[in-house]
């Protein structure tokens, strides 16, 4: 195995092979678990794409919800799906297909496009004109400042998609989708959280659906592969320990070393992981 191939795999903690209803059952009850532990905590809050990861992470969320209801013969617990839509969006449909599927025991709406707007214009104001890409990080932070706010208005946690083929090339806006409290998809890659879905009865165009962080206004919808260079099969291969072509290792370790900054925290004068 290639030397940095070996620590990305200890760092993110990824089992080559996974039981599907284990790993599943490993989220539900480490939700379940974190929210007894700290019982002023009633509820769980997650912007729903109508990508696999927030389909995924958002029937585990309510799963573990219900459990709880259940367990404590109460309906203290509840699990807020939050749609996030900067205007119009082009996969709405998407959405409420995973929002029917997840079943949350609260639907929030908020548009962002006004938020994101008057920022991106007052910045502009005194900066002149701000790129799309960079708009599109602030769309990511304007979602998870909202989700910020219903988890203080609710006594609940932010709960972030972050898994381990996000997180190896750091495709994720920081503070932004990248900033949340509780992680419960930590540790899978992109085939091993599809294999759950699809194990779950998720419509299948969801779990088979091209990943997509959809930041862009110049470029709706496009692809995180495109937009990564390199194919989420290779990086999954790679983090289950395979041989993958040099030019698809070479890209995956650059974006690793090159968004190290993102998985650490602030750097200080104690930090020498840059050096
Ligand atoms: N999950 C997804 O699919 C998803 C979601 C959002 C964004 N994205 C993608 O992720 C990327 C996010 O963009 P980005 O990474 O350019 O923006 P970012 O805002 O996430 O990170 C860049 C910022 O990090 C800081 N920074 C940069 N280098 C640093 C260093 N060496 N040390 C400390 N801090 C440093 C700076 O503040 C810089 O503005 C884009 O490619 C976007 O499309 C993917
Ligand atoms: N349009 C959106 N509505 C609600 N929540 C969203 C939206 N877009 C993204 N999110 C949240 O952010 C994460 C990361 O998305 P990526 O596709 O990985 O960039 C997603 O899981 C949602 O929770
Ligand atoms: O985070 P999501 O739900 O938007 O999934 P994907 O990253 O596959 O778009
Ligand atoms: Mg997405």
């Amino acid at each position: 195995m290639r030397p940095l191939q070996q620590e990305i795999i200890d760092t993110l903690k990824v089992s080559p092979t996974i039981d599907v209803e284990e790993e599943f059952r490993r989220s539900v009850d480490f939700l379940k678990a974190y929210l007894k532990k700290h019982p002023f905590l009633k509820s769980l809050v997650l912007g729903i794409s109508g990508g696999q990861d927030s389909t995924l992470s958002g029937y585990i969320c309510q799963t573990a919800i219900n459990e709880l209801n259940e367990e404590t013969a109460s309906n203290d617990y509840a699990f807020i799906g939050v749609r996030l839509p900067y205007g119009e969006q082009a996969d709405e449909d998407d959405c409420q297909e995973a929002l029917s599927f997840i079943q949350p025991s609260k639907v929030v709406r908020v548009n962002i496009k006004s938020a994101v707007d008057a920022s991106i214009q007052a910045v502009e104001s005194e900066l002149g004109k701000i790129s799309d890409f960079i708009k599109g990080n602030t769309k990511a932070r304007e979602r998870m400042k909202v989700q910020f706010d219903l988890a203080a208005s609710t006594s609940g946690l932010v709960v972030g998609t972050d898994h381990a083929a996000e997180a190896v090339t750091g495709f994720y806006t920081k503070y932004g989708d990248g900033a949340a409290d509780i992680l419960p998809l930590y540790r899978l890659n992109k085939r091993q959280g599809r294999a759950i879905l699809k194990s779950l009865g998720c419509p299948k165009r969801l779990y088979t659906k091209l990943p997509t962080a959809d930041l862009e206004d110049d470029k709706p919808l496009i692809p995180d592969e495109v937009a990564l260079g390199v194919s989420y099969a290779a990086i999954d291969d790679y983090l289950e320990g395979k041989e993958i072509a040099e030019k698809d290792a070479e890209t995956i370790e650059s974006w690793y070393v090159k968004t190290r900054h993102k998985r650490k925290d602030p750097v200080s004068v104690f930090d020498d992981w840059w050096k």
